[in-house]
């Protein structure tokens, strides 16, 4: 195990933005955390960084004490930090030649290019990269020390498809290396791909922990139908048709989950034939329950709202 966190507490005023959090993350895992807006992944993550201190609970990194070996931590982990921007006049090689400075060792810059796919803009000023390059940037920077553990926050927002999967590349190269890397993301599909486990943060605490499939298999046995229709029927009509055992909306697009897909399915078509304009279901699908369809059930919120 290389982080363990336990009882971890933080308050600001009258939020507890960490309310007791206690977990585990292995050597060579993708670890995930999920969560809201505001339900404390960053200060819980910058906390383990040694950025942040804790009011109570203990975090150890690397067998060491976070608050007490904040120096030697800094010196094995890699943080993502969403400032490159802060040298605005340097071009993309020497910043990351700056950021090896403060590093006993480093890798070589030649390979942190290649490796976030930024060797033909490695003299390009800071100030002029494209907002995916300074993402890129950023997870380069991360990378400099050859980290034992890496923190990425949200290191794909607002990336193209395209360049997306190439950062999805990179992470399963990092844990085909037997590194470690600690994610946070508001994406999914990300999540379901990428990580091991995946911690579900809610309100400053921990409220599910497992690993994406397990997620899954845990909340839910049935299958979903989505469907639009107009006007949406109320959760009290979607739980009668025969079959649903819970539903979610939003708008007009619905969510049944169903033990019974034909059933629930033929009811619904019946009911749209004689109360709905049109009088058919729009964008049906069938699908097996996701780990979005999880964080809905649990948080009762979409990822961004
Ligand atoms: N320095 C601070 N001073 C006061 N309140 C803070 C501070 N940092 C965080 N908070 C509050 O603590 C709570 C948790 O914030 P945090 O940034 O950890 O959430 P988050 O899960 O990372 O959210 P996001 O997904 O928006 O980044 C929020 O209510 C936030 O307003």
């Amino acid at each position: 195990m290389v982080i363990k966190v336990e009882n971890l507490v933080k308050v600001y005023g009258p939020i507890r933005a960490v309310d007791g959090i206690s977990f585990e993350v292995n050597k060579g895992e993708v670890f995930g955390m999920l969560g809201p807006n505001g339900a404390g992944k960053t200060t819980t993550v910058e906390i383990i960084e040694g950025l942040r201190t804790q009011d109570s609970g203990k975090v150890t990194v690397l067998g060491l004490d976070s608050q007490k070996a904040t120096k030697e931590i800094k010196q094995r982990i890699g943080a993502q930090l969403q400032t490159p921007s802060l040298m605005p006049s340097l071009t993309v090689e020497e910043l990351l030649e700056v950021f090896a400075g403060f590093y006993d060792k480093s890798l070589p810059t030649e390979e942190l290019l290649e490796i976030v796919s930024l060797k033909e803009s490695r003299r390009v000023l800071v100030k002029n990269l494209s907002g995916g390059q300074l993402q890129r940037l950023s997870v380069a920077m991360a990378l400099v020390n050859d980290p034992e553990i890496t923190f990425l926050d949200e290191p794909t927002t607002g990336l193209d498809p395209q360049v997306r999967r190439s950062m999805w590349q990179v992470i399963e190269d990092m844990k085909a290396k037997g590194k470690t890397v600690f994610l946070t993301t508001h994406y999914m599909e990300e999540a379901e791909r990428l990580c091991d486990r995946i911690a579900i943060v809610d309100h400053g605490k921990i409220i599910a922990l497992d690993t994406p499939r397990g997620l899954i298999n845990s909340n839910f046995k049935e299958q979903a139908i989505q469907f639009e229709l107009d006007p949406r029927p109320s959760d009290d009509i979607l739980l009668s048709f025969p079959g649903a055992t819970s539903v979610a909306t939003d708008l007009n697009e619905v969510v049944v989950y169903t033990k019974d897909v034909p059933a629930t399915m033929s009811a619904a078509i019946k009911y749209a034939e004689m109360n709905c304009s049109p009088p058919q279901l729009k964008d049906l699908r069938v699908r097996q329950a996701s780990l979005e369809d999880v964080f809905l059930k649990l948080t009762g919120r979409k990822i961004r709202e």
